[in-house]
C-alpha cells in the first residue's frame, strides 16, 4: 500500500515557516534589534512536557531566537508560579512565554493562564487573545489552530463551504480551531460541526464530514467505518502508548487509526510529523509578531 503521496506533511511545512521566521530574524537583528525572546515555564517532570519544551527551545535556537527555559518542581505554590508569571511579565527581555500544561492539580491554569499579559501570551490562551480571536480582531491566536489552518493552506486542502467534523472542545484545540475554521478567512469559511464526549451519534456525524479534525486524546479513536471516502483528515491526538519494542518504551499514537483510515482519505496528517511541528512553527511565528509588535504595539 502507497499512502506517501497523500500524506500532509507536517514537517516540512514547519520547516518552510521556519526558513521564512529565520530571514526576519535576520532582517530584524540587521537594523540593530536584539533577537526575539521566547521564555517557557515548565512544572513538574511529565515526559510528553519535558519533550516539547525541549522541541519548542531547540526550535528557538534554529531560527535565531533566544530562549530561556524556567523550570519548577511540581510542589512549587501557586503563589510562587504566579510571582514568576509577574516577573516576565515584567521584564522587557522577554518578548513572550508560556507556561506548558498540564499544571499540578493545585494550581490553577485559568488563574496562570489569566496572568500572562495578553502581549506576551504567545500560546494565545489569554481570554483577551481567545475573545479578540472570536471577534475577528488581530490577536495572537492559539498555535495548533492556527497550525492546523496554515498546514490546510500551504498543502493546498480547500475549505470553502466544506463540512468539517471538529472532534474534541478543549480550550486550547478543540473550541479555538472550530471557530477559526468558521470563519470567513481566506483558509477557512467550512460549515462546522464540533463534537465532544456528549455527542449522539458521533460516528454518523464524523461520517458526514469532508475535513475531518480529531483532538481528543485517545488513541486510534477515529476508525474506517467512521471516514467518508475522500475525506481530509487532521490528526491532532499525540498520546505516548507504552511500547516494549521501543527504545524509548512507548510509541506515540494520534487519534485516528491511521492504518485502516489513511487508504480511504484523500489526504491525511501522520503522526508525528503532522500537527505536532506546525504547532511549534505557530508558536515561533507569534512569538516575532509579539516581539515586533504586529499585534500590540509597543509602547
Ligand atoms: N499536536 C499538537 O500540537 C497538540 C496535540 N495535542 C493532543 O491532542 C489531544 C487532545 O488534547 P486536548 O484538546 O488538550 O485534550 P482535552 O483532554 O483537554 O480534551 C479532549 C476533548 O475530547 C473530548 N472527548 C474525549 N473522549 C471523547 C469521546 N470518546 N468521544 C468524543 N469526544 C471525546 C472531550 O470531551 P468533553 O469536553 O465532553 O470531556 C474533550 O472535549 C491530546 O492527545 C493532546 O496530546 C494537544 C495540543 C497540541
Ligand atoms: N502551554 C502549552 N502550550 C502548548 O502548545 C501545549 C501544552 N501547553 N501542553 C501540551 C500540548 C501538546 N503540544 C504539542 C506540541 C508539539 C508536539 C510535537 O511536536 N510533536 C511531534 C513529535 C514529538 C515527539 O517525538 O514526542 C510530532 O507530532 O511530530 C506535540 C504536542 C503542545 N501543547
Amino acid at each position: 500500500m502507497n499512502t506517501a503521496p497523500h500524506l500532509i506533511d507536517g514537517k516540512q511545512t514547519a520547516e518552510d515557516i521556519k526558513v521564512e521566521i529565520a530571514a526576519a530574524v535576520v532582517k530584524l537583528t540587521a537594523t540593530g534589534q536584539r533577537p526575539p525572546h521566547l521564555a517557557a515555564i515548565l512544572v513538574g517532570h511529565d515526559g510528553g512536557s519535558e519533550t516539547y519544551v525541549r522541541n519548542k527551545v531547540l526550535a528557538c535556537e534554529r531560527v535565531g531566537y533566544d530562549s530561556t527555559l524556567l523550570r519548577f518542581d511540581d510542589d512549587i505554590t501557586e503563589a510562587d508560579l504566579l510571582a514568576q508569571v509577574g516577573a516576565l511579565n515584567d521584564d522587557p527581555a522577554i518578548d513572550g512565554f508560556i507556561v506548558q500544561l498540564p499544571l499540578p492539580k493545585h494550581i490553577d491554569a485559568e488563574k496562570v493562564i489569566e496572568a500572562i499579559r495578553p502581549e506576551k501570551d504567545v500560546d494565545g490562551f489569554h481570554p483577551m487573545n481567545l475573545g479578540r480571536m472570536v471577534a475577528g480582531l488581530p490577536a495572537l491566536l492559539p498555535a495548533t489552530p492556527s497550525g492546523i489552518v496554515e498546514l490546510m493552506a500551504r498543502q493546498g486542502i480547500k475549505t470553502s463551504g466544506q463540512h468539517c467534523v471538529v472532534i474534541g472542545r478543549s480550550n486550547i484545540v478543540g473550541t479555538p480551531v472550530s471557530i477559526l475554521l468558521a470563519k470567513n478567512l481566506e483558509t477557512a469559511n467550512c460549515t462546522v460541526t464540533l463534537c465532544h464526549s456528549r455527542t449522539k451519534n458521533l460516528a454518523e456525524i464524523v461520517r458526514q464530514a469532508d475535513i475531518v479534525v480529531a483532538a481528543i486524546g485517545r488513541p486510534e479513536f477515529v476508525t474506517a467505518d467512521m471516514v467518508k471516502p475522500g475525506a481530509v483528515v487532521i490528526d491532532v491526538g499525540t498520546t505516548r502508548v507504552p511500547d516494549a519494542s521501543k527504545k524509548s518504551g512507548f510509541t506515540l499514537k494520534g487519534d485516528v487509526n491511521f492504518a485502516e483510515v489513511a487508504p480511504l482519505a484523500a489526504r491525511i496528517t501522520p503522526v508525528p510529523g503532522g500537527v505536532g511541528p506546525m504547532t511549534i512553527a505557530m508558536l515561533l511565528l507569534n512569538t516575532l509578531r509579539a516581539a515586533t509588535g504586529a499585534v500590540y504595539p509597543k509602547a
